[in-house]
């Protein structure tokens, strides 16, 4: 079988673990109480926007290398992000833990520790880092993993963002109860974009007590409104963040009445 690009990437996480057992013990890790993101997002009257800083992908190559995190995440709050992402892998991403650390010193809105989590430790470290929610992938994980770790997030007061992509994934997502669902326009097998994935699964699912975000290929209004017609409230915007000199003007097109 042909060896996909989130295959390499699991790999390296592998490798970053078995160095994370050694090198990183963690401290209790207070956190303080906070509105969860199901609530906050539950009650918006507006798109829920979870803007992300993102230097690089395997998709795209470089798409903002010298951005600076802390004024980025400022400027994202200031025009209404209601969370920001930060992807925190290093070979794929160009971004770090000390990305995240540097965003949640910023900003007040919850904290997103995007990364591809598949064990315990990762959960750990993006807590000491400040992460309000966490990521996890259904296509990462087997149905018992998924569980173990999203209970184990929950346990230390993370929020939790599981990502989907496909019917079986969805079925992942529902089976552990997640009470916030990304559906991930993007194959990370063949890096396919497409708004019709949320589109189809919003309508084939009909959970009213679920928030659903739609996640990556957002460019403009007309984008945002037809994952809101399927259900949608809240999206995951990167590139089209990462690349605009006028953020203000993106996130006003982004935002749009719920
Ligand atoms: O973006 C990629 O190329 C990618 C490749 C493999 C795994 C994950 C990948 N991206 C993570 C994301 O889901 C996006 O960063 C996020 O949804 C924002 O997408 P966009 O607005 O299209 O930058």
């Amino acid at each position: 079988m042909e060896t996909t690009i989130l295959d390499k990437i699991l790999a390296e996480k592998e490798k970053e673990i078995s160095m994370l057992k050694q090198t990183f013990h963690p401290a209790a890790a207070a956190k303080s109480p906070k509105t969860s993101l199901y609530d906050r997002f539950y009650h918006s009257e507006k798109m829920n926007v979870i803007a992300e800083i993102k230097r690089a992908s395997p998709s795209k190559g470089e798409i903002n290398f010298t951005v600076d995190p802390t004024l980025q995440a400022k400027r994202y709050e200031e025009y209404g992000a209601d969370a920001i992402s930060v992807l925190t892998d290093t070979p794929f991403f160009k971004g770090s833990m000390a990305d995240l650390q540097l965003v949640r010193q910023a900003v007040d809105v919850p904290v997103l520790c995007k990364d591809f989590i598949i064990d315990e430790i990762q959960i750990d470290r993006a807590l000491a880092a400040g992460a309000d929610v966490i990521l996890l992938i259904a296509a990462a994980l087997c149905t018992d993993r998924l569980g173990t770790l999203y209970s184990y997030a929950k346990e230390k007061e993370l929020d939790v963002l599981l990502e989907v992509h496909n019917e079986p994934e969805m079925e992942m997502a529902l089976s552990v109860d997640a009470d916030v669902i990304g559906i991930n326009n993007r194959d990370l097998k063949s890096f396919v974009v497409d708004l019709g994935v949320t589109e189809r699964l919003l309508n084939k699912y009909d959970h009213p007590g679920k928030i659903f975000i739609s996640e990556s290929g957002f460019q403009t209004a007309s984008d945002v409104e037809r994952v809101k017609q399927a259900g949608a409230r809240g999206i995951l915007v990167g590139e089209a963040l990462m690349k605009s000199e006028n953020i203000s003007r993106i996130m006003m097109g982004l935002k749009i009445s719920l």
